[in-house]
Parts: C-alpha cells; sequence; structure tokens
C-alpha cells in the first residue's frame, strides 16, 4: 500500500479513484466495512481503493483540551487499513487552514482537481469541512455537479451498541477489553518502545517491560492476561496498568511481565495485545504481599490462556 503524506506529494492521475474520506481512529469494524466496500467497487472496475485521511487528529488542532487519547497510532492504523485491501492512503495535514476550508472548495480543489474521485464510500453520519458544514446529501449534490458517485455505509451494531470509536474508547477506559475486542474484530493493543522505570521489578523477582502511555489510550487501570509480539514471536504475559499504589507512585505505567522471556529490551518496540482483565490494581501493605498476589496473577492468566483460542 502507497502512502503519501501531505497532499502536495499526491501524483495522478489514477485509474478510476474510489476513496473513503475520514479520520478512523482505531479501524474498527465499522471503518473496516467501508474499507471492503472501497476494494470492492475500486478493483471491480480495474481502479485504484483508496482512503483520505489527515493527521493529527482534528481536535488536536481544533480543540486540544478535548483531544481524546487514540486507540491507534499512526502506524498501527495503516498496517489495519492495508489489511482491508486499500491501495493508496493520502494523509493531509490538519491545521487550521484545512479545518476552515469551506466544504465545497475541499471536494473541488482535493477530492476533484487533484485526486480526480470517481465514488466516495462513506459512513451513514459523515459530515466534513469546517463546522460540519458538509453533510451527506451537501456530498451527494456536490457528486452530481462535479460528477462522482456517493455510497453510505449503514451504521452496524453489536450487543445494541453503535460501533463508534468513541464508544470503543470508552470500553478501553472500562477495561472492558473483551467488549472491545467485539468491535475491533481483534484484540485491543498498544505499541511502543519499552522506556525505564523504576527498577523495582527485577527487585521483587518480576521484570517488567514498561511502555510509554503517553501517546495512546491506555485500558484502565488492573491486572491483564495478555498477548506480548516482540521481534515477530508471540509470549503469554501478566500486564499491570495502574499506578503502583504499593510503592506510592504518581505516575500512570503500563507494564508486562512476559513469561518464558530473560531479554533486555530497552527501546525496543512490543505490542501488547490485552486478552481479559482479571482484577483491580491494591495497594499491598509490602513488597512481599505484592509478590504473592502477583504469583496468583500469573496462575490465574497462565490459566485463561491456555484456555483461549488464537
Ligand atoms: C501481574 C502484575 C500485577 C501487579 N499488581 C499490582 C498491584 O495490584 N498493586 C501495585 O501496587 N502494583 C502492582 N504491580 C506493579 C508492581 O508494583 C510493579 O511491577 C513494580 O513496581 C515494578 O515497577 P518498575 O517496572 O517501574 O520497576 C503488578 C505487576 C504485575 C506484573
Ligand atoms: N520476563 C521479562 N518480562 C519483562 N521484561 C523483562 C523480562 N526479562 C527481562 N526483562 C527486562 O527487564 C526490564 C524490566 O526490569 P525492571 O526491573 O522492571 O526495570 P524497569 O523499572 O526499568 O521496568 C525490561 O525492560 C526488560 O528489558
Amino acid at each position: 500500500m502507497k502512502i503519501v503524506r501531505g497532499t502536495k506529494h499526491f501524483s495522478g492521475p489514477l485509474p478510476h479513484p474510489v476513496v473513503a474520506l475520514g479520520n478512523f481512529d482505531g479501524v474498527h469494524l465499522g471503518h473496516q466495512l467501508i474499507f471492503r466496500q472501497v476494494a470492492e467497487i475500486a478493483h471491480a472496475k480495474q481502479g485504484t481503493a483508496m482512503v483520505f485521511t489527515f493527521e493529527p487528529h482534528p481536535l488536536k488542532i481544533l480543540a486540544p483540551e478535548k483531544a481524546p487519547p487514540l486507540l491507534t497510532t499512526f502506524r498501527q492504523k495503516m498496517e489495519l487499513i492495508e489489511q482491508c485491501g486499500i491501495d493508496e492512503v493520502v494523509c493531509a495535514d490538519f491545521n487550521q487552514q484545512f479545518a476552515d476550508q469551506r466544504p465545497r472548495d475541499f471536494a473541488k480543489d482535493i477530492l476533484v482537481d487533484l485526486i480526480g474521485v470517481k465514488e466516495i464510500v462513506v459512513g451513514f453520519d459523515y459530515a466534513f469541512g469546517r463546522g460540519r458544514e458538509g453533510t451527506l446529501s451537501y456530498l451527494k449534490k456536490m457528486g452530481e455537479e462535479f460528477g462522482f458517485d456517493v455510497h453510505v455505509v449503514d451504521e452496524i451494531k453489536i450487543n445494541g451498541h453503535r460501533v463508534s470509536s468513541s464508544y470503543v474508547r470508552e470500553l478501553i477506559e472500562d477495561g472492558r477489553v473483551e467488549e472491545a475486542r467485539q468491535f475491533l474484530g481483534r484484540y485491543y493493543s498498544i505499541h511502543g518502545p519499552v522506556v525505564h522505570g523504576y527498577k523495582t521489578g527485577q527487585r521483587i523477582g518480576f521484570p517488567t517491560a514498561n511502555l510509554d502511555t503517553s501517546k495512546v489510550q491506555t485500558p484502565g487501570t488492573g491486572v491483564y492476561a495478555v498477548r506480548v509480539i516482540h521481534n515477530q514471536k508471540e509470549y503469554n504475559g501478566a500486564a499491570n496498568i495502574g499506578f503502583n499504589p504499593t510503592f506510592h507512585r504518581d505516575r500512570l505505567s503500563a507494564e508486562v511481565h512476559i513469561f518464558d522471556f530473560h531479554q533486555e529490551i530497552y527501546g525496543i518496540d512490543l505490542e501488547v495485545q490485552f486478552i481479559a482483565r482479571i482484577r483491580g490494581e491494591k495497594e499491598f501493605a509490602s513488597a512481599e504481599e505484592l509478590v504473592a498476589q502477583i504469583n496468583e496473577d500469573i496462575e490465574t492468566v497462565k490459566s485463561i490462556l491456555a484456555r483461549h483460542t488464537f
């Protein structure tokens, strides 16, 4: 899949461009449905399956205090989009000027003149441009004017809930990772390089690889059964998300003790997939009591993962 960052680097014309529009944080089942539809329509016509997206998340620019922690890093988003059969992603720089564009100018300048779009696929609640003025009916009207078709993908519901990035975010914040998996069509995971912690792990007999939590949505505090992917190999592990109250720390950490693993991996990328939450984080009266609990957690995690089919 080709990734073009910045509209000025786009080079066309491409055969029969079919384009999905949106931010697509989390690449949940609703997004996946849109991408699969784009690929199906485009490839039936020897066209190009495309996604037009932007970075950073619009709220980072428009209302930074309201910007949510993201469910996917840019790289992860690109990998997930590629898995749905998309050929090319154009990622615009989202800045104030981009946000101020009138919907008509965006459609004419970027979609029509630059990309030469022939068909657009959007979710049922899509709106774009300044103040979300670019509603679906407006997009369809422009389609008639500029000669492109608009396809609308219906909302999908799981367990009575609309599939949306914000609902998945809520589930993750609550630690409901098994439900989140149903909405994502995959395990929720966080990625990042292993950073230094307080070095207590080795001392108490359970070294834990700490991940940087500043850029991602971490699951709610607690202890989790996880799968860890390191260097294309998969391991089981027990993760703790929290503030380590036993040691009176005030910084959120996401850390994982990887089973049957004995390597120094500072600075190296890990993916941690959350399979199930087993308990909340607690304050223990001593390190010995915490160690006894961690031993129990590891047994619990092992029995959960042994029964789990991956
Ligand atoms: C499976 C597991 C469960 C944990 N549960 C708790 C807990 O309930 N309360 C707590 O204060 N710390 C808990 N911890 C975190 C330890 O306090 C932490 O691993 C230790 O402080 C090492 O931190 P460091 O990597 O910064 O050295 C847990 C760690 C693991 C691996
Ligand atoms: N089984 C393991 N699980 C996690 N990390 C391990 C393991 N074995 C060795 N390590 C290494 O030990 C480091 C964690 O040790 P720890 O004392 O908890 O230090 P820190 O406080 O820096 O996280 C990890 O970052 C990794 O490099």
